[in-house]
């Protein structure tokens, strides 16, 4: 018998890249209650100090970069200033109506009353709908900013040059949660909350600036720089107070996030759970989950009571501060040279200005619950970007990918050259793997639960990090697939039927690139020409509905019939075949043999030697075997395995 043995040995373990190998302390799962005591510890993820600024701008040059073909955001941002200017001049002059009113009214001055009223009421109609705009710009402010920061997400998450990000930020950083939850619902958040702002503050530098200016040349530098200390003590203090707020909107998002996941598992798994009479079990967990964000919602609540008494205090204590300003010149004597009846109109109008100012101020430190919302949130957001970016610096893979071309697609192979990987916890899977996969030698990979053999395809894709070695495959330089993965679950698509045999192109023409007639050859070659009955058209869309109107033996079949679509170079079928019955997989066994598809299949199930050239044995302790298959000395083969895998079974 022709095999090799690798046992592992202490050099194994103490070799230099293993020895040098940082921990990698990030990629072990970890609890969720430790994840959120390590965001509790480590506040300053969610703070409100140059971090927050940091990411704040960072977010708004993504927003208004030159470069940025999504959408026409600065068009809207100077849209949204203009109608907020014209919607202020149209307040101030709704504000001017009464007085005029009383002028006629008191005068019985009807042929002035008469012209007054139609003013009035274009007026009105004009200011109500300078309203409606500013809120409809703001809207359009809102949607522009969701789809620039979800498509940038979506772009470095989902990056087809860097095919594996998503990947590595589930299942290796475990100092991110929910990426789902931020990408859907903080963008949201985060674009409503800054919308509400910018409406509110959009134009205030502006009038700030002329108002200060009018408020100087009547009352002196006097008026100015009171009403300018007291909104920087309203700032300062406001700040206390926001704080910890910005932890606790971070938080909360935290537990959104865990709920909504675990409501998403309950939809996924609702059969399990309904044949386990799971209910009980499901709501004391989803309630205890649901508890913990109630618990952030009402810390939340008690909070923004101190900060809504401190920013109403603020308000009303500054129509107070604007007679302080107006009295000091009064008592001081600066107006003493004025006719009482005029001095009564400088009142006034000093009094209208102090108080404009201190209203733009006031409007300012109002929005702080805002703001130390959308502070959470951009926390939450800029973390991701962060992680995104650090995982796409992190590329240190050492595989070479060799493209081939048509003539030399007999000689392709895929190579494990002195190859070592753990598991993500740092367990050892294999050590010093060499082998050498070659097209038309189907190989089959087997060994005990949990000894590396999905994760020996993992690493055959790049998926995960290898403590040493490299992997050398194929890809092609004329878009043939090379290599196609079918897992034991069937991952069927939102989509049609026709979307689940062609996935995952992407391509308007599909129905012209794949026929009806091909659909339906391809459903006759897998067993399932009777599902076209099942579905309207080969084009309609279903979502979820697709696990129900197929079984999971017909879920792989049509998972097959991917495959046979695709006829790429290599399969890896990770227990592709376990819900088969043996003349199916014997067929498609035979169908891939046609087709010059070479498999590298994992499986507990001896039946499918038969099929292959090679077996590969992981013990799971780090070492492995190897042996051709002879079809004629079978029960040799499985009396090797069982021998060989025994002592670790
Ligand atoms: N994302 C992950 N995080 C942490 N550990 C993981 C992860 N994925 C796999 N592992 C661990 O790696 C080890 C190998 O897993 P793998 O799925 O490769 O085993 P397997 O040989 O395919 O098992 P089985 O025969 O049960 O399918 C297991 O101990 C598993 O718990």
């Amino acid at each position: 018998m022709d095999y090799e043995y690798h046992p592992i040995s202490i050099e194994d373990y103490d070799d230099e890249a293993i020895r040098n190998e940082e921990p990698r302390t990030s990629t072990k799962p970890v609890p969720l209650e430790i994840i959120e005591q390590n965001y509790i510890k480590n506040k300053n993820q969610s703070s409100f100090d140059r971090l927050f600024l940091r990411r704040f701008f960072r977010i708004l040059s993504r927003l208004f970069s030159p470069s940025n073909m999504e959408g026409n955001v600065i068009k809207i941002w100077l849209l949204l200033i203009c109608t907020s200017l014209l919607n202020e001049v149209l307040v101030y002059i709704v504000g001017t109506i009464p007085s005029r009113f009383y002028t006629v009214l008191v005068g019985k001055d009807f042929n002035g009353f008469k012209p007054l009223m139609f003013y009035s009421i274009v007026i009105v109609i004009c200011a109500g709908l300078g309203r409606s705009f500013v809120r409809f710009i703001g809207g359009l402010f809102a949607i522009s900013t969701r789809k620039i920061l979800t498509r940038s997400l979506h772009n470095k998450y989902l990056n087809s040059n860097n095919s594996s990000i998503f990947y590595r930020l589930l299942n290796f950083r475990t100092d991110i949660d929910n990426p789902d939850q931020r990408i859907a619902q903080d963008v949201e958040n985060f674009s409503e909350k800054l919308r509400l702002i910018c409406q509110e503050i959009i134009v205030a530098p502006i009038l700030i600036i002329y108002y200060t200016y009018k408020t100087w040349t009547l009352s002196g530098y006097f008026g100015p720089l009171v009403i300018y200390v007291y909104f920087i003590v309203g700032l300062i203090s406001s700040r206390f107070l926001i704080v910890p707020l910005v932890n606790l909107v971070f938080m909360k998002e935290f537990h959104e996030g865990n709920f909504r996941f675990l409501h998403a598992r309950v939809r996924q798994f609702a059969e399990p759970i309904a044949l386990s009479w799971g209910e009980k079990a499901e709501y004391y967990q989803l309630d205890s989950f649901f508890k913990n964000l109630l618990n952030y919602q009402r810390q939340i609540i008690d909070r923004e009571l101190a900060l809504e008494a401190l920013t109403g205090s603020f308000a009303y204590f500054g129509s107070i501060l604007s007679y302080l300003i107006i009295a000091i010149p009064v008592f001081v004597g600066d107006y003493d040279g004025i006719e009482k009846d005029k001095l009564s109109g400088v009142i006034s109008l000093n009094a209208f200005l102090s108080l404009y100012l201190i209203y733009r101020f006031t409007r300012i430190v109002e929005q702080s619950t805002k703001i130390s919302d959308l502070a959470g949130y951009t926390a939450r957001i800029g973390q991701l970007f962060e992680v995104i970016e650090d995982i796409n610096d992190d590329n240190d893979n050492a595989d070479v990918n060799y493209t081939f071309d048509d003539q030399h697609g007999e000689e392709l192979s895929i190579e494990f050259d002195h190859v070592s990987f753990t598991s993500p916890s740092g367990t050892p899977l294999l050590s010093d793997f060499k082998f050498l996969i070659e097209r038309g030698k189907n190989v089959i990979v087997m060994g005990p639960n949990g000894s590396g053999k999905t994760s020996l395809l993992r690493v055959m894709c790049g998926l995960w990090p290898k403590t040493r070695g490299r992997v050398v495959r194929p890809v092609s330089s004329n878009q043939q697939r090379v290599l196609v993965y079918l897992p034991q679950t069937s991952y069927l698509v939102f989509g049609s039927l026709r979307d689940q045999i062609t996935y995952p192109m992407v391509n308007d023409k599909k129905m012209e690139l794949v026929s009806d007639d091909e659909v339906r050859s391809l459903l006759a070659k897998v067993n399932l020409s009777h599902i076209e009955r099942k579905v309207e058209t080969f084009d309609s869309r279903y979502g979820a509905d697709w696990d129900k109107m197929l079984s999971p033996g017909e879920q792989q079949k049509l998972a097959f019939a991917r495959l046979f679509y695709w006829k790429p170079v290599f399969a890896a079928l990770d227990e592709a075949t376990s819900s088969l019955d043996s003349n199916t997989e014997k067929q498609f066994f035979e169908i891939c043999k046609e087709l010059n598809i070479t498999t590298i299949t994992v499986s507990h199930n001896k039946s499918l030697l038969q099929y292959h050239d090679k077996v590969l044995l992981l013990n799971g302790k780090g070492s492995y075997e190897t042996s051709d298959i002879d079809i004629n000395g079978s029960e040799n083969i499985v009396r090797w395995i069982d021998g060989t895998l025994r002592p670790f079974s």
